[in-house]
């Protein structure tokens, strides 16, 4: 997940999936390995809103294996206990998903991303208490998510400038709209629809997103 030492397309920016807040894990399954088959991926994460622990863990242990094989790594949202004892590679915790510096301790050696909104306060207190990337968002309007704030891409110049830690967009995030993103300083870019709504399949999205950041 370090953008610098994963190669990748163009100024290191690299693709980061999220899975669709719903899913059947067999036919997701097949699609994911189509996706990772495809081109280059940095991770995924298994984004699943309200499903039950034991749904998360099946999922886990469906999906994670995939990743693996495609040298992906495995991020779990939202909880941190639960990804360390699923042994997933790390967790992405949103601003009310827990606490940040139990998580970090928890997730030693992990990854551990927190969200920042559009907020530079919060990114430094992230960086600060040692997240391995900080993201941003919601960029352009998005179908998959109630956003309740808005980023523009200065606050990736202005991050990308100042710190190392990676930082990661998201919100709407398409192979059209993705170039200023990735010339603004953006690590990762992570997207659900434009992979998984494609309208010529999964595969289709990542090699339309890995296009449009190799030329950004
Ligand atoms: C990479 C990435 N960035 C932001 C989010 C949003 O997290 P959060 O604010 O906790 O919202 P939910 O995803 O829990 O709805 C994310 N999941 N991933
Ligand atoms: C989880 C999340 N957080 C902010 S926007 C968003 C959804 C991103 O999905 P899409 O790439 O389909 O807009
Ligand atoms: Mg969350």
């Amino acid at each position: 997940m370090n953008a610098a030492s994963q190669g990748g397309s163009s100024a290191g920016c690299r693709l980061y999936l999220i899975t669709p807040p719903r899913l059947d894990l067999v036919r997701f399954r097949d699609d994911l390995a189509a996706a990772l088959d495809a081109g280059d991926v940095a991770c995924l994460q298994l984004r699943l809103k309200d499903a039950a622990p034991d749904d998360v863990k099946r999922a886990t242990e469906a999906l994670m294996p995939v990743c693996h094989a495609h040298d992906v790594a495995f991020i779990l949202n939202d909880d941190a206990k639960l990804a360390h004892a699923l042994g997933c590679d790390g967790a992405h915790l949103g601003q009310t998903d827990g606490d940040h510096a139990g998580a970090r301790k928890l997730l030693e050696g992990k990854i551990l991303g927190i969200t920042c909104h559009a907020s530079r306060h919060l990114a430094m207190e992230a960086g600060e208490l040692g997240a391995d990337y900080v993201a941003f968002g919601a960029f352009f309007p998005t179908d998959t998510k109630e956003v309740l704030h808005h980023a523009t891409p200065d606050i990736l110049e202005w991050w990308s400038e100042m710190m190392e830690i990676p930082c990661v967009a998201i919100g709407g995030i398409t192979a059209q709209n993705c170039a200023p993103l990735v010339r603004s300083g953006a690590d990762f870019l992570a997207v659900v629809g434009a992979v998984w709504n494609h309208p010529d399949g999964p595969a289709a999205g990542v090699k339309a997103m890995n296009a449009a950041i190799a030329a950004a």
